[in-house]
């Protein structure tokens, strides 16, 4: 709660939950939900999953209307629809991927997330992907992730131009303990670029 209502001082937009038991960020659904109903009422709380059964996703969203869903496995399209929320799907990117062609396979999603490619990490590998990969015209708004810290986010927003950042691990003091001066330094970073 603590972390959460600071970033919504410095000015975060959107609010991530790792609902992945195997990530050191790990959140309990009743947890995240009693931390969504005291949220401002303009940040946007984002439940993230990976691969999760649909009773797990149901029990969350169940929480709050205001939830938006981010998808960061192998979840199909259809999948992804079944829920009737908003959703982001995250693509993890390596060389040799034709991004727009997979943002072509996800036509109901509100935005596609771009994060780096790690064998076996599905997220928060806190590793930069090579953004040239990004083509300038896409037909979705970009979430753009991977290694993303307040030194480097001005250069990120210049180069790509995405719709939103999205950062853990670089403003983190150790996995999962997030540090204020870094979050604030950040969203500063972001909101200038
Ligand atoms: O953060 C995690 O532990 C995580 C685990 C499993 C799936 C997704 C996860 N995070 C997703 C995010 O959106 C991260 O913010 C994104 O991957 C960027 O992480 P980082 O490179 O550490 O900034």
């Amino acid at each position: 709660m603590d972390d959460a209502l600071m970033a919504c001082g410095h000015g975060a937009d959107a609010l991530g939950f790792v609902f992945y038991e195997k990530s050191p960020r790990y959140i309990a659904p009743e947890k995240a939900n009693a931390i969504v109903a005291q949220l401002p009422p303009f940040v946007t709380p984002v439940a993230l999953f990976v691969d999760a059964e649909a009773f797990l996703i149901d029990s969350v969203i169940a929480g709050s209307s205001r939830w938006v869903i981010q998808f960061h496995g192998d979840e199909s399209e259809q999948e992804c629809l079944s829920y009737q929320r908003p959703y982001i799907k995250a693509l993890r990117v390596r060389d040799g991927d034709d991004v727009a062609f997979l943002f072509t396979q996800y036509p109901s999603a509100s935005a596609m997330l771009l994060d780096a490619f790690k064998e076996g990490v599905p997220g928060g590998t806190g590793e930069v992907f090579n953004w040239s990969l990004i083509p300038d015209e896409l037909s979705k708004p970009i979430v753009l992730a991977g290694g993303l810290t307040p030194n480097n986010v001005n250069q990120a927003i210049a180069q790509v131009s995405p719709y939103a950042v999205d950062v853990s691990g670089g403003v983190e003091l150790s996995k999962g303990l997030k540090s204020e001066s870094k979050v604030k330094e950040f969203i500063r970073g972001a909101k200038r670029g």
